[in-house]
């Protein structure tokens, strides 16, 4: 039996579904697993992940791939005949792909198995609220619990046929941000007699950006970013409620926490100044990427013995990955695949070149048999 891969990313493009919401994708995925499955497999499911244990021939070490497995909250503007059917969602993040990629190496091992055993993680929430850690902590991955594990990540600047990855720092520490602020509301033309909420969240959103710029060293990367905006119903009244959601980013944990207390004084200043009250919940924690420099050189070294995928060191980005919480305990490594999209990460119209799908499989299946 071989896979349909390229199918089998257009249907997971169209059913995507939020953090711990995954469960058409968990049924298709496991269906497809069960197409390929064989004496030599054992599948669990957790949560609305799942985990396959492919055993080799003569063990002596568990080898480990992750696959990220949820969508985004945004409306996909792609126009493609496979777009998303669920309306306000959207694999906007290349998860399709990263699961595709998952099971077409699955399908390799399954076939061919090597002599170390290999655990296919496909894990949900990644980006929120995050799967990685409670993932990790469950018994069932701590039952199977690989010595090493890898991962990847689209890239749409990157062409096909191109990995990319380094030693160290690939991806910052991240914290999200939910600040909730509560005033008077009012008619519009009676300002006195209301406590403006919108006024004071737009206001906070430009001070925001000062904590970075004025309160941190220029030397340590942040960033702070507000992606969501709520506040008031109608043209003609003053709102009385108003929401921020964004995500706080930096290169070294200790800046996050730097930021939080910053942004807290700020709170009660603004408390103060606006006579309102404001609740902040700083959400999901993700601990930043750090890659195992002994893993990378042997990536490297298998990637550049094959003629049709080129390795291309890599910068560290602000991109947070839940993946970083695995390689906190497990040593290992995620990298870059090439994917050549003229919209980025997370915009509604990111479109990756299919051809990366083979690409993606090759390089996974040649750092799997590299061992
Ligand atoms: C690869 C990628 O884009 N990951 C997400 C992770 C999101 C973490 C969390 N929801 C947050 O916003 O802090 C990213 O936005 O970098």
């Amino acid at each position: 039996m071989m896979l349909n891969l390229q199918q089998i990313r257009r249907d997971l493009h169209q059913i995507p579904e939020l953090g711990f919401q995954e469960l058409k994708t968990q049924t298709y995925l496991l269906e497809r697993i069960n197409e390929i499955a064989k004496d030599n497999v054992e599948i669990k499911q957790w949560k609305t992940g799942i985990l396959v244990y492919v055993h080799g021939k003569s063990p002596t070490r568990k080898i480990g791939f992750r696959a990220d497995i949820d969508g985004l909250p945004i409306l996909e503007q792609t126009n493609l005949p496979y777009a998303s059917l669920h309306e306000g969602r959207m694999h906007a993040c290349g998860h399709d792909l990263h699961m595709t990629i998952a099971l077409g190496a699955m399908e390799k091992v399954i076939q061919d198995p090597i002599d170390d055993d290999v655990i296919f993680v496909f894990q949900p929430a990644e980006e929120g609220p995050g799967g990685a850690r409670p993932m990790l902590e469950s018994e069932e991955f701590q039952q199977w619990k690989p010595d090493m594990i890898f991962a990847l990540h689209i890239s749409p600047e990157l062409p096909i046929g191109t990995v990319s990855s380094k030693p160290g720092l690939l991806f910052a520490n991240t914290s999200e941000l939910f600040i909730d602020f509560e005033g008077v509301g009012g008619h519009a033309a009676y300002p006195h007699l209301t406590k403006d909420m919108t006024v004071a969240a737009s206001n906070f959103v430009v001070q925001l950006q000062q904590i970075v710029s004025r309160g941190l060293n220029p030397l340590d990367g942040s960033v702070i970013t507000i992606g969501k905006m709520e506040s008031g119903y109608v043209q003609n009244a003053i709102a009385e409620t108003a929401r921020l959601e964004g995500t706080i980013r930096s290169t070294d944990a200790e800046s996050i926490d730097m930021i939080k207390s910053k942004l807290n004084r700020l709170m009660k200043g603004f408390e103060i100044s606006y006579d309102c009250s404001i609740k902040v919940d700083y959400g999901a924690n993700y601990y930043q990427v750090v890659n195992n420099a002994t893993y990378v050189q042997q990536f490297k070294d298998v990637i550049n013995q094959k003629q049709n995928i080129a390795y291309q060191q890599a910068s560290a980005a602000m991109t947070g990955e839940d993946f970083g919480d695995m390689l906190k305990e497990i040593p290992g490594f995620m990298f870059w695949l090439g994917v050549d999209s003229s919209y980025g990460l997370h915009n509604a119209r990111l479109n990756p070149k299919e051809e990366a799908i083979g690409v993606g499989v090759n390089a996974v299946i040649s750092m799997i048999q590299s061992f």
